[in-house]
């Protein structure tokens, strides 16, 4: 049987073209390459799964490529094949999380002293900097301050503001962004489509944006539901279940409620979320969330801001016709107090009932859109 190899690492990109949602950074390593204008010391900042240590190898394996062409190594030298077996002598990775010591870092400024034998550059890949003991730093410093002149120090941390001074002074310094969720779910169905994994297109955004900006964790939920699927589909079902996310129906059937001013089928839809096991912070923060993308599919010039599949927006715009603007910023007010105020609350059940209550008999005009005088007209 085939080994099953995470797709992290199976879909590790091996190019910069490859690299998803970093194109500030990818386009300016290029140039630096193409210009011959690298500096011999770079900081990567951002949070986790982002591409750091990615983008650290690409460049260590472009830099020493032999026939680069369109600022991409060639993948087909030998240089290029060492490094895509992970067998280059040109790199040197060091987890300061789990090396911090001074014989760690000592370790290291020795190899540096060592001119590559082959190719042109030695990149030292330092991750989660931050992490090193003050001592080590020091004993790193002088290095980085007299780097010879094929040494290339990429410097990794999730925790910029504990990078001392001196460090950043003398690095160039990139910051990381977290990955917009359509990106990210843009590539898990490309993955999707490599693996031939069946999928629906709502699982896909809701695995992006449980990740919250971190690939390597979409990835792995990825690998997660697919496993738990047995190999058929990543269905919107499925990825609820095992994530444990609310399923966004309740937050339309309550707001139906809502404008129905039906309080008992509010109070008791909130009831039936409880018994499922789900918590009522997150109910009252996930329904805040849904009036506030309510509010966004209001208006043509904010729709984009609704980041949902294309079949869901559907429901969104059909929601957000009865309801009126101001009976949205109410009721998006009113939860959001319920979140400020909740881990306070004695009774926190009580707590949210209060809030949707309060929603519930918002006054019936002000709650409800106006027809506009076409929508009037055709329905006389
Ligand atoms: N921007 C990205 N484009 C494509 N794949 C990515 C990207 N970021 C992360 N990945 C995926 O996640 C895996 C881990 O990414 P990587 O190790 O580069 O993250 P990192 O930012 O260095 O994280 P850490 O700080 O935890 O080391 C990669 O092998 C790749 O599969
Ligand atoms: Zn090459």
């Amino acid at each position: 049987m085939e080994n099953f190899v995470v797709s992290a690492r199976k879909y590790r990109p091996a190019d910069f073209k490859s690299v998803v949602g970093q194109q500030h950074i990818t386009t300016t390593l290029q140039n630096a390459i193409k210009n011959n204008h690298l500096a011999q010391a770079f900081l990567f900042c951002g949070p986790r799964g982002v591409g750091k240590t990615t983008c650290a190898r690409i460049l260590a394996k472009t830099i020493n490529c032999e026939n680069v062409t369109n600022n991409e190594a060639c993948g087909k030298c030998d240089s290029c094949v060492s490094f895509q077996n992970n067998a280059s002598f040109n790199i040197y990775e060091l987890d300061a999380a789990s090396n911090n010591s001074v014989d760690d870092i000592r370790n290291l400024v020795d190899q540096v002293r060592y001119a590559p034998q082959k190719g042109q550059y030695k990149v030292y890949i330092i991750d989660e900097v931050h992490m090193l003991s003050t001592a080590a730093f020091n004993a790193f410093l002088k290095t980085l301050e007299e780097p010879p002149k094929y040494a290339i120090f990429i410097l990794a941390t999730t925790e910029k503001h504990k990078i001392i001074p001196t460090i950043l002074s003398r690095c160039q310094i990139f910051d990381f962004n977290r990955i917009q969720i359509k990106h990210i779910a843009e590539h898990l169905r490309e993955i999707a489509e490599k693996e031939k994994v069946d999928y629906e297109d709502e699982a896909l955004r809701l695995i992006a944006t449980k990740a919250d900006g971190a690939l390597r964790d979409a990835l792995s939920i990825f690998d997660l539901i697919v496993t738990y699927s047995a190999g058929k589909k990543v269905t919107y079902k499925e990825t609820i279940e095992n994530l444990n996310i609310l399923d966004y129906d309740y937050y339309f059937k309550v707001v139906d409620a809502l404008l129905a001013e039906d309080l008992s089928a509010t109070l008791l839809i909130f009831d039936e979320i409880l018994k499922k096991g789900f918590d009522g912070h997150n109910f009252i923060v996930g329904l805040s969330e849904h009036f506030r993308d309510l509010l966004v599919v209001k208006d043509e010039a904010t729709v984009e801001l609704l980041q949902v599949s294309e079949s869901a927006k559907e429901r969104y715009i059909l929601q957000t016709q009865k309801s009126s603007v101001s009976f949205l910023l109410s009721a998006l007010n009113m939860a959001n107090q319920c979140d400020i105020h909740y881990k306070a609350s004695k009774n926190q059940r009580l707590h949210v009932e209060l809030a949707l209550m309060k929603m519930a008999k918002l006054p019936q005009a002000f709650r409800l859109a106006t027809l506009s005088n076409a929508e009037a007209k055709k329905k006389a």
